[in-house]
């Protein structure tokens, strides 16, 4: 009797794509600008950011895509040896990139010569943008119809379990390490719930099912007197939740779901880490003259325990042209003229130590900040962080069963 082989199956990782030496540079950028030739000079500028972060002298932040890579493939192994019916999965993960060699018609060819039946693509972003990740899908489906291979993206996956729980944990880590052995009035304010000597974090659910419960708890731990000092005192810590901004032109008609997604995020988030909003409770969007409302849900808890505000900022923009607001600049000197002294930065759109961040928050906003007297902290990335990766597997194996 003929058995049916199992179709073999293989995940197409895609991702932004980092310079190796400078003489990548021109390519690189002429990818970026879409076949606009970039100036000597904005060559030499690049450059000098990319030197500054160190890039070329530090192997992680060039191979980065193919540590989440190997990270993916040993989670996902696991996932599927949970399963019944065992899929082939091919071992390796296929990286292609979007402004660097390998490309991704590369990485499909490849798996087409090493008899992949069925590619399953997903970006290390976890948002969808129309200007950014859309273009990664298009090139992989070409690629994938001329060669004969099925496609099955995954198009978004930021809602998937563990993602959201990184940057939580994240930003909790640095409030409590960072900023709290800074503040007059000790760490333990700064998330309700932890303790000093057990580092223990209350999740929202429990934080809802038992709120008055904890509340006498805390005040009977003698934390009374420092939940008054909190009510009183004047707050001065603020998070701010950064993206990519956005070039407004494309957007005349409609908003890039990016937009959206990460307004949706930051919120959610924010919720989670119990935080009352800077800027009142709904977040907007200045774009071309008009004013976009965002999501907001639930931001009214009564956090008089927590002395952290947040908001949330587009970073990075380009020098020319119209782009999506508020900036991260405006944020940074609003924050700092309403007394905020502590700021505490988290580039949620982004998933890994490069030059968005090690340049533009590390060193720009940096300077920003402490030219005016605040302080600068910023969230770790998840780069290859499990939870993350976790994620990344979760909404890969979806696409197995289809
Ligand atoms: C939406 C979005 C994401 C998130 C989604 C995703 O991840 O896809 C993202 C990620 C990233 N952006 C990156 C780097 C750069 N982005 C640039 C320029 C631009 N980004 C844009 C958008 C985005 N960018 C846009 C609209 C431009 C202007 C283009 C133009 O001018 O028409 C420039 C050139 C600057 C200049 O021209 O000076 C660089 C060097 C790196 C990798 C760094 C590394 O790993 O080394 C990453 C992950
Ligand atoms: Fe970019």
């Amino acid at each position: 009797m003929n058995k049916i082989k199992e179709p073999t199956i293989g995940v197409l990782l895609m991702s932004y794509g980092t310079p190796q030496i400078p003489d990548d540079l021109r390519d690189y950028m002429t990818s970026i600008r879409r076949g606009h030739d970039p100036s000597e000079q904005d060559i030499a500028n690049l450059e000098d950011r990319y030197t500054t972060i160190g890039q070329w002298d530090n192997e992680n932040l060039r191979t980065m895509t193919e540590q989440q890579g190997r990270a993916l493939v040993k989670v996902l192994q696991r996932m599927v040896k949970c399963r019944d019916e065992q899929p082939s999965i091919i071992q390796n993960v296929y990286i292609g990139y979007q402004h660097m060699p390998p490309s991704i018609e590369d990485a499909v060819s490849q798996m087409k010569s090493d008899g992949i039946d069925i590619a399953i693509a997903i970006v290390t972003a976890p948002f969808y943008s129309k200007i950014g990740t859309s273009v990664y899908e298009e090139r992989a489906q070409r690629a994938a119809d001329q060669v004969g291979i099925e496609l099955r993206m995954v198009r978004e996956w930021w809602k998937e379990v563990g993602f959201a729980d990184y940057w939580r944990i994240a930003i909790e880590k640095t409030l409590i390490e960072q900023v709290g052995p800074n503040l007059p009035y000790g760490s333990k304010s700064i998330v309700l719930g932890y303790d000093e000597n057990d580092v223990t974090f209350l999740s929202v659910e429990d934080l809802l099912d038992d709120y008055e419960r904890i509340i006498d708890e805390l005040i009977s731990r003698e934390y009374y007197e420092d939940l008054q000092k909190y009510k009183d005192r004047v707050n001065d810590v603020a998070l701010v939740l950064s993206a990519h901004s956005l070039p407004i032109a494309p957007m005349q008609n409609q908003l890039d779901p990016y937009v959206t997604s990460i307004q949706r995020f930051s919120c959610e988030l924010a919720e989670s880490l119990i935080l009352r909003s800077w800027s009142g409770h709904i977040i907007t969007v200045e774009m071309d003259g008009q004013i976009h409302q965002g999501y907001a849900s639930g931001l009214e808890y009564e956090a008089y325990h927590n002395p952290t505000v947040w908001t949330q900022a587009w970073q990075s923009a380009g020098p020319h042209g119209e782009w999506l607001g508020p900036s991260i600049e405006t944020v940074i000197d609003g924050l700092i003229e309403d007394g905020y002294k502590h700021i505490v930065f988290a580039p949620i759109g982004f998933v890994s130590d490069h030059v968005e961040v090690l340049y533009d928050n590390d060193t720009v906003c940096r300077a920003q900040v402490e030219s005016q007297g605040a302080k600068y902290y910023r969230a770790s990335m998840p780069n290859n962080n499990e939870m993350y990766i976790f994620a990344m597997a979760s909404a890969v194996e979806k696409r197995i069963v289809q």
